[in-house]
C-alpha cells in the first residue's frame, strides 16, 4: 500500500487525552523559552503548533520527549508522567521527527528503519550472537514490520539506498518511518514540510491523515500555513513562549492577535508586552533617550503569518 497517492477516511478524535502537558516552563538561564504551557492531544487527534521563529515551539516539543526536563509543570502521555530520557519516551509510546533530519546518512533506508524498531525487540545480546531460531524469527519480523513501513511511507523500491543518497523530500518521509517503527500511539513532527515543494507537501498531509486513520495522533510543528489548517483538528499558538490562542483552524485564522503576532505589530495583551513596557519606562525615566525600541517583541517577522501566506513556498528555508 502506498499512502502518499490516496486520502483513507479520516478517523475522529474520540476525546480520550493521550498527552497532558501542564504549565510547561523552560528556561535558559534568565531567558523563559516556555512559560506555563497547557497542551492536550487527545486518541487519533492531529494538533498542530504554530508561532513565529524562536517563540518556543521546538523547546516545548524538547520538553514533551525528555530531551529536556522542564523547569516547571509536568507532561503525562496515557496518564503516566514521561520519564525524562529520550529513549525511554520513545518506549512510552511517543515518537518524534526532528527539525533538522538526524538520519544514519550511511546505512542503508531500511536499515534507518530497523534502528527505530529496537525499543519493541526484545532479544538480548546473548541470543544475537549466538543467532539462536527465536533471534532469527524476531528479525525477521522486524524486517518485515520495517518493509511495511516502507510500502506506507512509499520508499519501499529505495529500500536498500543509502539514506544519505535519498532526495531531501524523501529523507523527511523516512524519519517519519523510523519513528513509526516504535509503533507509537503519538507522533510529533517538527517541520516535516520544510524543503519540500508544494506536491510533496500535499503527500505529507495525505501520509499524516493515513497515520491518524491507523490509530496514531499526531502534534505537528510547520510554518507552512496551508498545510497546518487544511490537516488540523486543533491548532495552538505559541508567541514568546507563551500560548495565545487555541482552537479549530477557523477560529485561530480568524484571531487577529495571531496575525499581528506573525507580523510583529502592537495588540493588547501581546506576550511580553508588560516586560517591555516596563524597560521602556526606565529607559524614559533614566533618561537616556529611550524611543529607540519599536518593536513588540512578539516576532521576528520572517515566518508567513496565518491568512497571509497560505503559499507553501513562502515558509522559512532556515532548515535547508
Ligand atoms: N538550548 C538552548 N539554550 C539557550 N536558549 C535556547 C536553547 N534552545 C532554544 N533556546 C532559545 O529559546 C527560544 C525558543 O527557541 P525555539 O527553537 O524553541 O523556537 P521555535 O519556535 O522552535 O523557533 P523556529 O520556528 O525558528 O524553529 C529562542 O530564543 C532560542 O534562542
Amino acid at each position: 500500500m502506498t499512502t502518499t497517492a490516496t486520502t483513507p477516511a479520516p478517523a475522529t478524535a474520540d476525546g480520550t487525552p493521550v498527552l497532558t502537558a501542564t504549565g510547561v516552563t523552560m528556561r535558559f538561564g534568565g531567558l523563559t523559552a516556555v512559560r506555563d504551557v497547557d497542551l492536550t492531544v487527545s486518541a487519533q487527534e492531529i494538533v498542530g503548533l504554530i508561532g513565529p521563529n524562536g517563540a518556543g515551539k521546538t523547546t516545548f516539543f524538547n520538553c514533551l520527549t525528555g530531551l529536556y526536563i522542564p523547569t516547571e509543570g509536568t507532561v503525562t502521555y496515557r496518564d503516566a508522567v514521561l520519564p525524562p530520557k529520550p529513549h525511554l519516551v520513545t518506549k512510552a509510546g511517543v515518537a518524534r521527527t526532528f527539525q533538522n533530519i538526524r538520519l544514519f546518512a550511511n546505512m542503508t533506508v531500511l536499515e534507518n528503519v530497523l534502528v527505530g524498531r529496537h525499543t519493541r525487540t526484545h532479544e538480548g545480546l546473548f541470543s544475537a550472537l549466538l543467532r539462536t531460531p527465536r533471534f532469527h524469527r524476531a528479525e525477521a519480523a522486524s524486517t518485515r514490520r520495517a518493509m511495511e513501513l516502507l510500502d506506507f511511507t512509499g520508499l519501499a523500491a529505495k529500500a536498500d539506498h543509502l539514506a544519505r543518497n535519498l532526495p531531501y523530500g524523501e529523507q523527511r518521509k523516512l524519519e517519519i518511518a523510523r519513528a513509526l517503527a516504535s509503533d507509537p500511539g503519538l507522533l510529533l513532527l517538527d517541520e516535516p514540510t520544510a524543503g519540500m515543494n508544494p506536491q510533496e507537501t500535499r503527500a505529507t498531509e495525505a501520509l499524516v491523515r493515513a497515520i491518524r486513520a491507523q490509530g496514531t495522533a499526531v502534534l505537528v510543528i510547520e510554518h507552512d500555513m496551508r498545510f497546518i489548517f487544511n490537516l488540523c483538528d486543533r491548532v495552538a499558538v505559541l508567541v514568546q513562549g507563551e500560548k495565545l490562542v487555541e482552537g479549530t483552524s477557523d477560529v485561530v485564522q480568524a484571531d487577529e492577535r495571531v496575525v499581528a503576532a506573525y507580523l510583529g505589530t502592537p495588540f493588547e495583551g501581546a506576550p511580553g508586552q508588560e516586560e517591555l513596557a516596563e524597560v521602556e519606562a526606565a529607559e524614559a525615566g533614566a533618561g537616556t533617550g529611550a524611543g529607540t525600541s519599536t518593536g513588540t517583541g512578539t516576532g521576528t517577522g520572517t515566518s508567513a503569518a496565518p491568512g497571509t501566506a497560505t503559499d507553501p513556498g513562502a515558509r522559512t528555508e532556515e532548515d535547508r
